[in-house]
């Protein structure tokens, strides 16, 4: 791999020749591939996950795979059984069951495509209520489709930049900040990123993370938490950037207590606990990340002292907001039918007895994904009919006799014509 002359000799100067010699000779090995367990899916002791290398030592629902199969032909993927993520960023999940003891409201302001909104909540305490949030609109839509896939109750996906949240005057426990960056974590994830870097880049990512997280720092109640992260390595955009929070915008930093066994880094330039991945030397790809509480004033010192968790959402503050889903969309009324959204069938509210239930073949399912009608057994019942995989609902059709009109979203299709030999198996129910 070919770094950039101008990432060499920085991120040398900061790590130091060994450190650096390590990451470097992690930047050249091939990336770690991992899935994270949708626990409100699957139950503890009800499946197995195939060809698994080893847990996640930080994420009781992550796990290495030994190789990257071709994930797209899993309609598990696609039921949001589960979700390719890599490994550190399942670091949130720790972070979240050490620092959050209550059930609390907690948005996360920069979501797409929700790796971390979806982890975070799997750790949340029950009765948390997520905003998840992105600005940049396509990105919000793979966002909104990846949370109503995840089927949970209590999570509002939203389209808005920071200042759209401090109109709406709503307050949050806790602020998840993956701030967008110069991406030097995922160099050798995404060629991409290399050709896109340099200082100047890491200059401008650095005055827009300060923008950023001053833009939503007063809808985070005074006491509240703001865990900030990025995956680069530089210390402008990390270090530098919380130190920067927690001076001019009044917070103190948490730690969290982490086993040396991990591998993580602490801060390369102060004493401040702050948590680094480094490939080569953690088993993940870049990550940093940062747990900061709010100051109190004595002006606020008790007053916020309850979670908002329970507290009621207020229409006016949601009209400030461009709130893309609440849990399931609703159904599309069709002359006399109401054809219900593919998010029902995935909902973990779905109550599945609302219609007749047929389970269906690997080539099925994948047709089913791709769009196509299908032809159901001929004592099935006409009308919308769930069609079930693996134990669990896919999505639905119209059944009119001779085939069955597929009702899955035109926008979450699987573009490719390719049907592997044989599904590729990464989990299977026992
Ligand atoms: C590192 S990515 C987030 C990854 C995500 N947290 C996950 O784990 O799946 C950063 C995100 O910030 C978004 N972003 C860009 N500008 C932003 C802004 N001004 N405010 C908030 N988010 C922004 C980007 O579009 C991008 O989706």
């Amino acid at each position: 791999m070919q770094l950039p002359d101008d990432f060499i000799h920085s991120t040398r100067q900061l790590m130091g020749d060994a450190l650096y010699a390590t990451l470097e000779a992690g930047l050249n090995a091939n990336p770690l591939v991992s899935i994270r367990l949708n626990p409100f899916k699957l139950k503890a002791g009800t499946f197995n996950v195939h060809g698994t290398e080893s847990p996640v030592p930080w994420c009781p629902n992550g796990f290495y795979l030994a190789e990257r199969p071709n994930f797209t032909f899993d309609p598990m993927l696609h039921q949001g059984l589960y979700y390719v993520q890599e490994a550190a960023s399942m670091f949130i999940d720790y972070v979240a069951r050490n620092v959050v003891q209550q059930p609390v409201r907690m948005l996360d302001l920069c979501a797409a495509p929700g790796g971390k909104s979806t982890c975070a909540y799997s750790a949340l305490p029950a009765g948390s209520v997520l905003f998840s949030n992105e600005p940049m609109r396509q990105r919000a839509q793979v966002l909104n489709e990846n949370i109503l896939k995840f089927g949970v109750p209590h999570c509002f996906v939203t389209n808005n930049y920071a200042r759209d949240y401090q109109k709406s005057r709503l307050l949050f426990d806790v602020v998840l900040a993956d701030v967008p960056c110069s991406g030097e974590g995922m160099f050798r994830k995404d060629a991409g990123t290399i050709a896109d870097w340099s200082l100047a880049k890491v200059a401008e990512c650095t005055a827009l993370q300060r923008e950023i997280i001053t833009d939503i720092w007063p809808c985070l109640k005074p006491n509240g938490l703001l865990i900030y992260s990025t995956c680069t390595f530089n210390a402008h955009e990390n270090e530098e950037n919380v130190a920067w929070i927690a001076e001019h915008l009044g917070a103190d930093f948490v730690s969290v207590p982490v086993p040396e066994a991990w591998h993580i880094t602490g801060s390369l330039i102060d004493n401040h606990p702050v948590y680094r991945f480094i490939p080569g030397k953690t088993q993940g790809e870049g990550l940093f990340m940062a747990i900061l509480r709010k100051r109190n004033t004595p002006e606020t010192e008790g007053v916020f002292a309850e979670s908002y968790a329970q507290q009621p959402i207020s229409s006016k503050a949601l009209a400030a907001l461009n709130v893309r889903s609440h849990g399931p969309l609703p159904d599309e009324i069709k002359g006399k039918t109401a054809l219900p959204h593919q998010s029902k069938a995935l909902s973990i509210q779905f109550d599945t007895a609302a219609f007749p239930q047929i389970s269906v073949s690997y080539a099925q399912a994948i047709a089913y994904l791709r769009g196509e009608a299908l032809t159901l057994p001929t004592d099935t019942p006409r009308g919308i009919v769930t069609l079930r995989y693996a134990n669990s609902p896919l999505g639905f059709v119209k059944n009119v006799g001779n085939r069955a009109n597929n009702l899955y979203p035109q926008a979450w299709k699987i573009k490719s014509t390719h049907l592997p030999d044989t599904p590729p198996c990464i989990i299977q129910h026992r």
